[in-house]
């Protein structure tokens, strides 16, 4: 299994809920390495490139309203099987229906405000990661 890199954002529900090292916790103990974080307070235009994948969708204003209404802690992940284990243990989308023991399930009200976001494949996790981050704010390879 390749070693691959993931973003992470923990959001504004989850920063405010005071959650952040339960939170980098299920990452660590998944084997998970955090190789670059920063808090940021996004503003819309911001937020609204991170998701213009979801310009069309009738959620795309909250969604913005959401991600800006607080600080977010973004963070870059490595490991093995990174971007398919970080979703496995995000969840799914709607904490209702995410599995028991799942980041969503413990941490996340609604499917509007679910406390984390990772990158669905290689492809989002590159432009993921360089749109938050320079190359120089993220370790080198750890192993
Ligand atoms: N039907 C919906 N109603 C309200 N908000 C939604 C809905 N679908 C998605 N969202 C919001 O938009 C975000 C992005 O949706 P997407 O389908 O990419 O889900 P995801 O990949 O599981 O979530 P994320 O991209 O945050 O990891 C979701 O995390 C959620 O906050």
């Amino acid at each position: 299994m390749a070693i691959e890199r993931t973003l992470s954002i923990i959001k504004p529900d989850a920063v405010g809920g005071n959650h952040i090292g339960a939170i980098y916790d299920r990452f660590e103990q998944a084997g998970l390495r955090i190789v670059g974080a920063k808090m940021l307070q996004l503003d819309d235009e911001k937020a609204g490139g991170f998701y213009a994948e979801h310009a069309e969708r009738p959620f795309y204003n909250d969604l913005k309203s959401f991600m800006t209404s607080g600080p977010v802690l973004v963070s870059v992940l490595e490991g093995e099987d990174a971007i398919a284990k970080h979703r496995d243990i995000m969840g799914a989308t709607n904490p209702k229906e995410a599995a028991e023991g799942t980041i969503r399930a413990d941490f996340a009200n609604s499917i509007d405000e679910n406390a984390v976001h990772g990158s669905d494949s290689a492809q989002s996790a590159a432009r993921e990661i360089s749109y938050f981050f320079n190359e120089d704010e993220v370790c080198p390879r750890t192993r």
